[in-house]
């Protein structure tokens, strides 16, 4: 099974008290979600191998430690992902940039696909899927089974808030995913949104509604 870490940094948690207020305009909201995702980012990108180098410093010669530059790709879901890619990129400015485009039918809540396009080496790239929100998990699921029917072999999960029911199903459907999240909250109302969650992070990020 795939783990599951849930961020309790307080400048993450300070950041999404904000995104979460209903008053909060789409400006600020876009900056929060992009600073946010620098910052989950820094995280995520922990375990990435690194290799020793000589150098020389004003003092001496020395070896130091550099990333051996493997491959990464960021994937975010659209639309709502999209808001989360440039906070990753500065952290990672090489990582290819896919996109999977899903909606979420508000009638049955499925995700329905309308667009995906990947980086061509994709067997050889490990990805990160970003999305604010993971609420029946539908889309999570489905854009990682997109990836992985187009060859890629390690793929992690990150998104700002889920829901119980998200994580489960995100779990059962794909125990190989590593899923990091801002904050896990209550549970999904009767409309599938997230409890108390943000809203519709779409339509917060582009002014949509
Ligand atoms: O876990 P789920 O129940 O699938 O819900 C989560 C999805 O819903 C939202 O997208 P939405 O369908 O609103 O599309 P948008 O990003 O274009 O607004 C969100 O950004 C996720 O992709
Ligand atoms: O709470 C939710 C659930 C799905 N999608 C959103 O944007 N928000
Ligand atoms: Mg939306």
């Amino acid at each position: 099974m795939g783990k599951v870490f849930v961020f309790d940094h307080p400048l993450i948690q300070h950041k999404l008290t904000y995104i979460r207020q209903k008053d909060t305009g789409t400006k600020e909201f876009r900056e929060l979600v992009d600073e946010i995702a620098t910052l989950m980012a820094f995280e995520v990108t922990r375990d990435l191998p690194l290799t020793e180098i000589e150098i020389e410093t004003p003092i001496c010669k020395t070896k130091a430690k550099v990333l051996t530059g493997k491959k990464l790709g960021v994937v975010p879901i659209l639309r709502a992902g999209m808001g989360m890619v440039d906070g990753v990129l500065k952290l990672i400015p090489n990582a290819r940039v896919g996109h999977i485009g899903l909606y979420r039918d508000p009638e049955t809540l499925k995700p329905v696909e309308y667009y995906v396009k990947l980086p061509t080496d994709i067997e050889e790239r490990d990805f990160i899927v970003v999305d604010p929100m993971l609420a029946t998990g539908g889309s999570a699921v489905e854009a990682i089974h997109a990836l992985k029917k187009r060859g890629a072999k390690h793929i992690i999960f990150m998104c700002l808030i889920a829901a119980p029911e998200g994580v489960k199903a995100l779990e059962e459907a794909h125990p190989d995913v590593d899923i990091y999240i801002a904050a896990l909250d209550e549970k999904l109302n009767e409309k599938g949104y997230i409890v108390p969650g943000l809203g519709d992070a779409g339509d917060r990020l582009f002014g949509t509604k």
